[in-house]
């Protein structure tokens, strides 16, 4: 793992409708986040946070195309590209804070640039590889998995000026108990791996995570974490917009994060949707600044 690690906070809220998650990054590192990556010996740069613009109302009710908000989330995912290709030049470690999970789309244009065979680990209760076409909801927060393979529309599959940025083969989802029904037509038609709660239950952690490392590390050049928080289960991380009930939990998540320190394969990482006011005493946040410690090597002794 580099020694410089820089945190880009993204208060995005527009990918889906529930308000409040725009304030993650401030509750992420109102829990500490800093003081924990410092305490493991890595020089700590906040950037502070992406400027996100309110949506155009008129603008946006008049587009009919399923994609809520679309130039508000395409404009933000533009310029966090941008940070992120530029940190990743400078040298360091990408840390992006969200913010609901619209902002992967930015995080994975900035990154992709940089690896000729990235992978992706999408820690997720859902899948987020709806289209327009295909979304139940037109929350883009559901489609950027979608978006990184190159599907959906122009607007945003073009950002950072190329396309797909991730090919499906690399992609291991890990915690999936929600898809819709063109999600899982996706998944086969494209072959991407994927471990549901019946196969963390069935093999354990330990192995999921050993498959995917084993499977990864012979295939890619570089892997980004996508960690959304409703991949764990709600009772352990209560704060999030879209939860859904058997999930992974604090300790397995741990394990999870433990297993790729010990494999340096992580070369960026995120961790979205938290909503703080949807949140038990700032729990998830808390949590979420737990795991990115194991993730950059913490251990009890
Ligand atoms: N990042 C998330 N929490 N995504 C939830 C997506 C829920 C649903 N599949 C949709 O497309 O609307
Ligand atoms: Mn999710
Ligand atoms: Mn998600």
């Amino acid at each position: 793992m580099k020694e410089r690690i820089s945190i880009i906070g993204v208060p995005m809220d527009l990918g889906q409708m529930r308000r409040g998650v725009d304030m993650g990054p401030s509750a992420i590192r109102y829990a500490g986040v800093v003081e924990r990556l410092e305490g493991l010996h890595y020089e700590i740069e906040d950037k502070g946070d992406i400027k996100i613009g309110r949506p155009n109302r008129e603008e946006e009710s008049s587009s009919s195309n399923n994609l809520r908000n679309l130039k508000a989330v395409s404009e933000g995912n533009l310029k966090l590209s941008e940070q992120v290709d530029e940190v990743i030049q400078s040298g360091s470690f990408p840390l992006v804070l969200g913010g609901d999970h619209s902002i992967a789309i930015g995080t994975l244009a900035g990154v992709s640039k940089h690896y000729k065979e990235l992978g992706v680990i999408w820690y997720d209760a859902h899948g987020d590889l709806n289209t327009g076409d295909t979304s139940p909801s037109g929350n883009i927060h559901g489609m950027p998995l979608a978006v990184s393979i190159g599907l959906g529309d122009e607007t945003l599959t073009k950002i950072g000026g190329y396309t797909p940025k991730v090919k499906p083969e690399n992609i291991v989802i890990i915690g999936a108990r929600s898809l819709d029904e063109g999600e899982k037509e996706l998944i086969k038609e494209k072959g991407i791996k994927v471990y549901t709660m019946h196969e963390i239950d069935r093999l354990g952690m330990t192995k999921v995570m050993e498959e995917t490392i084993h499977y990864l590390k012979e295939r890619t050049d570089g892997v980004h974490l996508s960690l959304d928080l409703d991949g764990l289960d709600p009772h352990d991380a209560p704060g999030v917009g879209t939860p859904v009930i058997g999930g992974i939990s604090y300790r397995e998540s741990h394990l999870a994060m433990e297993m790729l320190a010990e494999s340096d394969i992580i070369t960026s990482a995120e961790f979205v949707e938290v909503n703080p006011i949807l949140d038990e005493k700032n729990k998830t946040a808390t949590v979420a600044v737990a795991l990115m410690g194991s993730l950059f090597g913490e251990k009890l002794l």
